[in-house]
């Protein structure tokens, strides 16, 4: 892996005073962003970009809730997320509205992915073992409840599992059981 990695700077948030250190791996630019102490055992957050979510406030899925509500968790408690430019699980922006729109149609988040001729999750997590071992931490307490993480998350020890469940609406309530039904997320 050729990875560059930036120098550390502080970045003073709405939730909390974070460091952040970003890492390019090729095109993709992750941001990692942690609280000053980080525990032995630190509590672990990896996000995959959701632009719509994130930054437009889209209902259509939780994403932005859960980023907040982790970002809030290590501004208090300490932690770390690791922001991944995975956008649309790793199809890219271009394809997700592409999904979005066959949505529209009826189809669900994992038959629109095929539809389109990906998998229904195009993600992959070597980046994140990089980054853990590259601040020394070889245990986490991971936040997910999607088991797919816990199994691709390599050479590192996950001694917890927290869940990270967000309140629906009517908006993301199809998306939320297509996770739970179809791609077996702990919801
Ligand atoms: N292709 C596609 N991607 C989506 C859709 N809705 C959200 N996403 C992307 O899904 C990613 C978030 O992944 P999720 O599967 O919702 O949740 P997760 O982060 O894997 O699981 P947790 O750790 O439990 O939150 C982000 O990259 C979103 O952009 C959709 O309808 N289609
Ligand atoms: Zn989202």
């Amino acid at each position: 892996m050729n990875i560059k990695i930036s120098d550390v700077a502080n970045l003073p948030s709405r939730f909390g005073n974070f460091k952040v250190k970003a890492f390019k791996e090729g095109q993709k630019e992750h941001l990692v962003i942690y609280a000053k102490e980080l525990d032995e055992i630190p509590v672990v957050r990896v996000h995959s970009e959701c632009l719509t979510g994130d930054a437009i406030g889209s209902l259509k899925c939780d994403c932005r809730d859960q980023l907040e509500y982790a970002l809030s968790l290590i501004g208090e408690k300490g932690g770390m997320v690791i922001y991944l430019r995975q956008e649309g699980r790793n199809i890219g922006l271009l394809n997700k509205i592409n999904a979005y729109a066959l949505q529209d149609k009826g189809l669900d988040t994992v038959e629109a992915n095929h539809q389109l001729g990906f998998a229904a999750d195009e993600r992959t997590y070597d980046i994140v073992t990089y980054i853990l071992h590259h601040f020394g931490i070889k245990k986490i307490k991971l936040l997910t409840n999607n088991p797919d993480k816990i199994n691709s998350i390599c050479d590192v020890e996950i001694v917890e599992r927290l869940p990270i469940i967000m309140k629906s609406n009517k908006y993301n309530e199809d998306y939320l059981d297509v996770k739970r039904d179809a791609m077996g997320h702990l919801l």
